[in-house]
Formats: C-alpha cells, structure tokens, sequence
C-alpha cells in the first residue's frame, strides 16, 4: 500500500511546486498509469515514492512506513527492498554482460550462487535464454529493456515503477512489455508508470493525470 499525504515537491530553483498537495492511496496490486504533458511532474511523481527527492514535503507512505520520516540511509535501504524502477533509456551497465546486468542489485547483500541462480529464472522468464552472455551493445533496445525488468525484479520489489518504458520501443516491442508487465502485475505487484502512449497507459486499472498547472488537490483513492 501506498499512502501519500499532504505532498508538495519544490525544486530549488523553481519558484512554484511542481506538485502541490497531493493525497493518494495506490492499493496493493493496483496498476496505476500517469499520463500528461512533459514537464508536468510524471517523474517527480515516481521520484517521490523512490524516495529519491530531499525537498518532498508531506508523508509518503509505503506499507505503514513513512520513508520521508527515515534517515538517508535508512530510507535507501528501505526502498532497496521494495521498490524498483525501470527507465526509458534502459540504464544496463555496458561492461557487464546480461546475467551480470541482472544480478547487480543483490551481489553486496546475498549469496552469490542463489542470486545467479535467480538471475537465470528471471532471464528464462523475460524470454532471453540465448543472451545470458551477451553485453548490452549486442542486444535490441527491446531485448536490453527485457534485461532491465530482469534486473529491477531480482530484488522481489512488491512495487516497480516504470518511467516511460516503452518510449525508446517500436510497436512490436512494447507489446512484449506489455505482455510482460501483465504477467508482472498478475503476480501481485504494484505497478506506477508514466507514458505518453494512450495504448500502455489504457492498461492501468486507474489513470491519473498530470497538468501542468496545479490541479493535484483533494483525496484520490486508487
Ligand atoms: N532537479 C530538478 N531541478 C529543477 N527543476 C526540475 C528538476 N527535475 C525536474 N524539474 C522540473 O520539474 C518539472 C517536472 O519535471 P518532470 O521530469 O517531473 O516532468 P515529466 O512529466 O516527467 O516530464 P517528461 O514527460 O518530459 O518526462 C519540469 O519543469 C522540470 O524541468
């Protein structure tokens, strides 16, 4: 569960908060779309529940801890557990083949056998068997989004948010990440992504939309 309270999101050196006031509850297992023009606040949005901004005013609440409440350290750690991110620009480390790719977030805190035995399912399960030993630059831009979601899933996030990831995809690719965020979604997690493509955004249960005016006031429920 997700509980925002009282959000407000000022960046230095603007002179206005780019989102104001904003109270949401994202239920567990929901699957949330947020659409809207660019610049307003769709990754600040995500960047609130990441725990990545320091200027976030309010209670973010991410199953009963307000992570805005805990140290820096502690809240990384806490987000480390629970939530992962999957970006347009797929974000691969391009020294490091595939398995090794997936297998990053969780080599400083586990066993090195279980996580690469893990790596492998999850590769099984996004479709890339025959790349276990690719690099990055040997892959599709479909096939290196595959191994992003490989690697934002090794950590067992309950939620995974997802910035535009089919942005950098052509059509016959970001109907494999559909297809793939459908099998993720049926498997419990909740799932916040912001598109500027109607077909991905129409297949979160709850769309919710960003102006760039403020116009975030009021309860939502989700
Ligand atoms: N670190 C920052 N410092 C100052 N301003 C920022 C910062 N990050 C974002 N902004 C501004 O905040 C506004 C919202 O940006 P944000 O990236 O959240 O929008 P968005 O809806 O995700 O846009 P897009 O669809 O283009 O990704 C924009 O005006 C942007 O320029």
């Amino acid at each position: 569960m997700i509980l925002l309270k009282n959000i407000n999101v000022t960046y230095p050196s603007l002179e206005k908060p780019i989102l104001k006031n904003i109270n949401l509850h994202i239920k567990t297992g929901e699957w949330v779309s947020l659409v809207g023009p660019s610049g307003s606040g769709k990754t600040s949005f995500l960047k609130v529940i990441s725990g990545k901004l320091d200027t976030v005013e309010g209670n973010v609440i991410i199953h009963e801890t307000d992570i805005n409440g805990l140290s820096a350290h502690k809240r990384h750690e806490f987000i480390r557990r629970h939530v992962s991110t999957v970006y347009q620009q797929f974000r691969l480390l391009p020294q490091f083949s595939v398995l090794e790719n997936i297998m990053l977030p969780l080599i400083p805190h586990e066993n090195k056998k279980r996580i690469q035995s893990r790596a492998r399912e999850l590769i099984d399960e996004v479709g890339l068997t025959h790349r276990v030993t690719h690099f990055p630059h040997q892959l599709s831009g479909g096939e290196q989004q595959r191994v992003a979601f490989a690697r934002a899933l090794i950590t067992d996030p309950s939620i995974l948010l997802c910035d535009e990831p089919t942005g950098n995809l052509d059509t016959n690719n970001r109907d494999i990440i559909l297809e793939l965020l459908t099998q993720i979604h049926k498997k419990g997690k909740t799932i916040i992504l912001a598109t500027h493509d109607e077909i991905v955004a129409k297949k979160g249960k709850n769309i919710l939309t960003f102006h760039e005016e403020d116009v975030h006031k009021g309860e939502v429920v989700l």
